[in-house]
């Protein structure tokens, strides 16, 4: 198994005064699952495409195995490549296209034979070989692609949106299918993607990106759970971190209108030691640290916000719950039996020691 150094990689488009992608900087361990994520235009692609061959690197070095690979061509570098529109050969049966690269390297004709039929059994396709793409659904179809990938029995893949030409509901079971296919295949890949519970669900770890900056490697968990700054909290967890403007002094928050919260003695220490008393902050607590249970508000009666209904979402056991305070909105995710109708009047319990500071000037999250 093989493992991948991007060494500190910048790279700037010719005709372009910024660089789309700065100082990009990771060991990939041998089998290791990592996920770029982050919004469309912040570089995610275009480092990938550094990976493969595809686009030069105009600063940094990118090693395999420890062997310097800026200059080597894509067809050597033993890269098995995904893209979004699968890119499948019309008039080739699913056969052929699974074989077609196999042929150019000049394989053994048994040899491919083995080959695609071993990936066809791994993907379910022995039924297709025969047809043509345009006789296979969407799903199917990426199949095909995954197939052309896994016959060259490459050592790393890359992937770059590979589900979002599919449905939604087609989207989660060939995610499925990718982290069943990494599990059986142990492949070193790299997966892009702008959606973040496609890199939560597939990734060993992360790497959150935005405009051309890495902002944070991680587990999931990790990113999840430690975020380390207001963009990798927004961007990771649907729905997304509600963020209040607050002014924090002597264990009180405040926004100014509706919200006016007790802050734990751990956390309240913490801000003080770090001289944040009396000053402006940034307040993030997730949808699921927002409580309807009344046992939650008798313990903090102090963290207890009324708010107004705006819209509910019953999702079946949860509701997303959108509310209004003073004109600031949140949403809550809490259990359907505490179901409740826009224009009601609800008490949450806000559980404080579960969110997170930021600063306001940096956006870097407070802590410990
Ligand atoms: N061939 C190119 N020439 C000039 N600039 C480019 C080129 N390709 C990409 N860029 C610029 O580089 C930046 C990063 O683009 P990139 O495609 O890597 O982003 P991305 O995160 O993959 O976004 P998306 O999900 O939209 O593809 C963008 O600002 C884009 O305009």
């Amino acid at each position: 198994m093989v493992e991948v150094d991007l060494n500190h990689i910048y790279k700037k488009y010719e005709g372009n005064d910024k660089y789309s992608v700065n100082d990009f900087d990771l060991h990939i361990k041998p089998k290791e699952f990592i996920v770029f994520v982050g919004p469309s235009g912040c570089g995610k692609s275009t480092t990938l495409r550094m990976i493969a061959g595809l686009e030069d690197i105009s600063k940094g070095t990118l090693e395999i195995d420890g062997k310097v690979m800026n200059d080597v061509a894509p067809k050597d570098r033993n890269i098995a490549m995904v893209f979004q529109n699968y890119a499948l050969y019309p008039h080739m049966t699913i056969y052929d296209n699974m074989a077609f690269g196999l042929k150019l390297r000049h394989y053994k004709k048994e040899d491919i034979d083995k080959r695609v039929k071993n990936a066809a059994k791994i993907l379910g396709l022995e039924d297709y070989l025969d047809k043509k793409p345009g006789a296979l659904s969407g799903g199917q179809r990426q199949r095909v692609a995954l197939g052309r990938a896994i016959v060259r029995d490459a050592p790393i893949f890359l992937m770059d949106e590979p589900l979002s030409n599919l449905d939604a509901k087609l989207r989660v079971s060939m995610r499925a299918e990718i982290a069943k296919l990494h599990q059986r295949l142990g492949t070193t890949s790299i997966y892009v993607t702008h959606d973040q519970t496609e890199a939560m669900t597939l990734a060993d770890r992360v790497v959150v990106m935005s405009v051309g900056h890495v902002q944070q490697i991680g587990t999931p968990l990790e990113v999840y759970n430690e975020p380390v700054n207001q963009f990798v909290a927004g961007f990771i967890g649907s729905p997304q971190m509600n963020f209040f403007n607050v002014h924090y002094k002597d264990g009180r928050m405040s926004d100014g209108k509706g919200l006016n919260l007790e802050v734990p003695e751990g956390k309240a220490k913490m801000l003080e030691e770090q001289g944040y008393n009396d000053k402006d902050l940034v307040f993030g607590i997730r949808p699921e640290d927002i409580h309807s249970e009344e046992a939650f508000m008798e313990t903090w009666p102090n963290d207890v916000v009324t708010s107004k209904v705006v819209v509910s979402e019953l999702l079946g056991a949860t509701i997303q719950l959108y509310q209004e305070v003073d004109g600031t909105e949140f949403v809550a995710i809490i259990n359907s039996r505490d179901f409740h109708q826009p224009g009601d009047v609800v008490k949450m319990g806000f559980d404080i020691n579960k969110g997170h500071f930021f600063d306001k000037d940096t956006t870097l999250r407070i802590h410990n």
